[in-house]
């Protein structure tokens, strides 16, 4: 298994054949074929092939792949058995919203703590995860020792709060600010937004 050789448009469709592969078997399936696969999700067969060379299992001939096997190798090689230590910065709409979404963790994200500047926030819990000034982030993290920070904050101070984050110790930001963010090379940088895919769908509509 080589994670790092993995192209990443393959390592994006790997979700897909884990959620499909998830619902067969609770339909009760016991063994799955790339071409079952591709029938169900628009991508070839070969290519699904392809994209499972990367994790470590072989079909059988004839029936496929056996499901439970599928499904530990994936969950495994795609890092949501791990349980990866994550803070929060910005505890406002949506950073309240993912503080209160559950199913992150069943995809190996545990967000251990809020951290925000305003008073209304601070010392507040939500869905369990407490939520500290900012302030406090530093001497905490020495304990907590996350190692994802999550970025909620207003665009202005996005590049403030990310170098925070990261002299803190965090290795990997999560950046849902729509502020194009620098971050130091070996700190992983992931850029989430609602609204560029938002702006992909209109202009698909529209023409
Ligand atoms: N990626 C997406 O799809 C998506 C969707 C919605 C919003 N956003 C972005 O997420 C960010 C938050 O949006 P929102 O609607 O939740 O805003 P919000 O105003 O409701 O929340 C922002 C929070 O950040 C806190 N904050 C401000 N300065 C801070 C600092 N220095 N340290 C810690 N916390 C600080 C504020 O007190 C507030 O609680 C914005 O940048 C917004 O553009 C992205």
């Amino acid at each position: 298994m080589n994670s790092n050789k993995i192209p990443e448009p393959a390592l994006r469709r790997l979700p897909w054949y884990l959620s499909y592969v998830k619902l067969l078997k609770s339909q009760g399936e016991k063994y799955v074929s790339s071409t079952k696969i591709a029938k169900k999700i628009d991508v070839s067969a070969s290519q699904i092939a392809k994209d499972l060379s990367f994790v470590e299992i072989s079909g059988k001939t004839r029936v496929g792949y056996d499901i439970d096997e599928l499904i530990n190798v994936l969950d495994t090689f795609l890092g949501f058995k791990v349980i990866h230590k994550a803070v929060l910065f910005g505890v406002g709409s949506l950073g309240a919203a993912l503080l209160s979404d559950s199913g992150l963790e069943q995809y190996g994200l545990k967000i251990i703590a809020g951290f925000d500047v305003n008073k209304s926030v601070v010392d507040t819990k939500i869905h369990d995860i407490p939520v500290y000034h900012s302030d406090e982030f530093i001497q905490m993290n020495k304990e907590i020792d996350a190692e994802i920070g999550i970025l909620t904050v207003p665009s202005g101070v996005a590049q403030e709060v990310s170098d925070y984050m990261i002299s803190g110790g965090i290795k990997g930001v999560w950046n849902f600010t729509p502020f194009r963010i620098r971050v130091p090379s070996g700190i992983v940088l992931q850029n989430t937004s609602l609204y560029a895919h938002l702006a992909v769908m209109f202009n698909r509509l529209d023409s």
